[in-house]
């Protein structure tokens, strides 16, 4: 390992401090870090296109949302990602700070476990041309603004027609995202080892069309019939686009990957237990 890559949640004097610290414990190591945070540690600013291209492992410091930004930050690059919580929830960056040094420590000696996360390829098509084209690892989101109407998403799986959701919007999750916006849908939890897409109606019309668990190879298009104005395309929660009547969304697995690296003696079910709040054993 030669270069890592720190990724921290904006304006977090923590997270300053920290990567100061990751620097001086490993002299041999070239550390990099994005551009706010170089900013603020007075570091060599480097575009994002050359840090994804350079890291061979990334230390992210802040909540799920930085881990976000770091693994779109990366492309299609699957290099491990070290998430450390200094966000609220931290779903995702499940390592604590104390944490934080010996997990680094084992990484650079190679002695890590990694979660190998699917991530969705996603396109926007307006008249058979490609609009946005990205790749998501939480979620693609179809919604409606506040005070627009309920909108028809006429939505097909290999080409099989499913149905027209009349509904606020539709969610098209990754099982790393079956606990973020796609729960609060009534989505199923999904094991992040399964590979999947979750396909759910938000505040569907109909009581009886509730989310689907499709396999991950299968191409899923939602098509929005109605001219409804104020409606939106959001990826990740991080972009958003917004949509015309018409518009088609496609989305597939990547053949891309995140690696996330885990402790192998916290299960995903002890993970849900103490972030979701389910209690002890
Ligand atoms: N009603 C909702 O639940 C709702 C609404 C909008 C967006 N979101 C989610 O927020 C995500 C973006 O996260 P953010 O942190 O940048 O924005 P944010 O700060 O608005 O996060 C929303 C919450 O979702 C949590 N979260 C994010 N990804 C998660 C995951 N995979 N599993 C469990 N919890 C997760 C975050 O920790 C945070 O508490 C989107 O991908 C979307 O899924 C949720
Ligand atoms: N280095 C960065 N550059 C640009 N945007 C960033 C960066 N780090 C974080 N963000 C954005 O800042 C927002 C807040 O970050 P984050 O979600 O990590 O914090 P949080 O809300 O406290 O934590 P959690 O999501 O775990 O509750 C997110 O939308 C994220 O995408």
């Amino acid at each position: 390992m030669q270069t890592l890559v720190i990724v921290a949640k904006r304006d977090t004097p923590r997270a300053v401090v920290l990567a100061a610290e990751i620097q001086q414990r490993h002299p041999t190591l070239t550390v990099l870090a994005d551009r706010a945070l170089a900013h603020a540690l007075n570091w060599p600013r480097i575009e994002d296109r050359e840090l994804a291209a350079r890291a061979d492992a990334v230390v992210v410091l802040g909540g799920d949302g930085t881990l976000i930004y770091a693994a779109r930050l990366l492309g299609g690059r699957n290099v491990p990602i070290i998430g450390v919580n200094l966000g609220s929830l931290g779903f995702m960056t499940e390592i604590s700070v104390e944490e934080l040094f010996s997990r680094l420590d084992d990484v650079l000696a190679g002695n890590f476990h990694v979660d190998s996360r699917m991530k969705l390829s996603c396109r926007l098509l307006r008249g058979g041309k490609v609009l946005i084209e990205d790749e998501i690892l939480n979620d693609v989101v179809i919604n409606k603004g506040a005070l627009a109407r309920i909108a028809d998403h006429e939505t097909s799986i290999d080409g099989v027609p499913i149905t027209t959701y009349k509904a606020d919007g539709v969610i098209l999750a990754t099982p790393t995202g079956s606990t973020a916006y796609s729960l609060s849908a009534g989505g199923p939890i999904v094991h992040p080892s399964v590979d999947c897409t979750i396909l759910s109606p938000i505040c569907s019309h109909a009581l009886t069309q509730r989310s689907i668990v499709v396999p991950a190879d299968r191409t899923i298009r939602v098509t929005l019939k109605s001219e409804t104005a104020d409606t939106y395309l959001t990826l990740d929660g991080q972009t958003g686009h917004s949509l015309q009547g018409g518009d088609c969304i496609e989305v597939v697995r990547s053949p891309n990957r995140v690696g996330l690296v885990r402790n192998p003696h916290v299960a995903f079910f002890t993970i849900l237990r103490q972030k979701l709040h389910w209690g002890e054993r």
